[in-house]
């Protein structure tokens, strides 16, 4: 019998799952949003200045299935789901999207574009790295382009990455963290001069929320 739930694949029906959690979106241009956040571990990427270095290493965080992971998700009460990590795309997240979404549940993912990304998403952010180079098709994929500014040579390569976007693609400068204060000034100047981009902060870290 036929029935209107989306056909699961075989493989990804279960995640390594760092932590998860209800907050509100900090970055980009959901930034402001309630969004349900699912934080895979595992990443080869090893950007230095990376925020969750505990991700990086899958070893010893719980291995979940993607039915439970939607219905706790359903639950909280939101209507986006954010996957993120350590680096969601080393995985096959078609299970967990298809699983979202017959919960009603938005699906918008946060990834490197190292990997293939698999899955159904109704939003790509992509955050590009000088630490591994991201796959064509990430710049194919990208609702909106995060481009994590840490020096004053960052503003060239974020430009060789937004003339490969679609034209549709959102464009962000977010400051690394740590160079938050000293970078500002060189972001507000750039995105005033270059009004395609916008700016985007870790607004969740200045409320000390998760
Ligand atoms: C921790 S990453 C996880 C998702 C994926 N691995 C990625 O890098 O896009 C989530 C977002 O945080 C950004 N990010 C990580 N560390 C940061 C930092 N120190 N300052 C600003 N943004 C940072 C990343 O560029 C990415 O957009
Ligand atoms: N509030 C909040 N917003 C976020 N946007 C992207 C995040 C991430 O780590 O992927 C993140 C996060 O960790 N917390
Ligand atoms: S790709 Fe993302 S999770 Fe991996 S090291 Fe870089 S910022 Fe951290
Ligand atoms: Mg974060």
């Amino acid at each position: 019998m036929q029935t209107s739930s989306i056909s699961k694949p075989k493989t990804g029906l279960q995640l390594p799952v760092m932590e998860q959690f209800y907050t509100i979106q900090g970055e980009g241009s959901f930034t402001g949003c309630a969004a349900y956040f699912i934080r895979l571990a595992g990443c080869d990427v090893g950007c230095v200045w990376c925020d969750v270095k505990e991700s990086w290493n899958a070893e010893g965080y719980p291995v979940l299935e993607t039915t439970d992971l939607a219905e706790v998700a359903k639950e909280s009460g939101t209507e986006i789901v954010v996957v993120t990590g350590g680096e969601p795309a080393m995985y096959d997240l078609n299970s967990l999207t298809s699983d979202l979404q017959n919960k009603g549940l938005r699906t918008h993912i946060e990834t490197s574009g190292t990997h293939p990304i698999r899955g159904n998403w109704h939003w790509v952010c992509f955050s590009p790295k000088k630490f591994k180079k991201p796959l064509p098709e990430a710049y194919e994929k990208a609702d909106e382009l995060k481009v994590v500014i840490f020096n004053k040579h960052d503003f060239k390569w974020a430009e060789t990455h937004a003339e490969l976007v679609r034209k549709d693609c959102l464009l962000y400068l977010q400051p690394e963290w740590s160079k938050a204060e000293e970078m500002m000034p060189l972001i507000t100047a750039y995105v005033k001069e270059n009004p395609r981009w916008k700016i985007s902060l870790q607004t969740h870290k200045y409320l000390g929320i998760p």
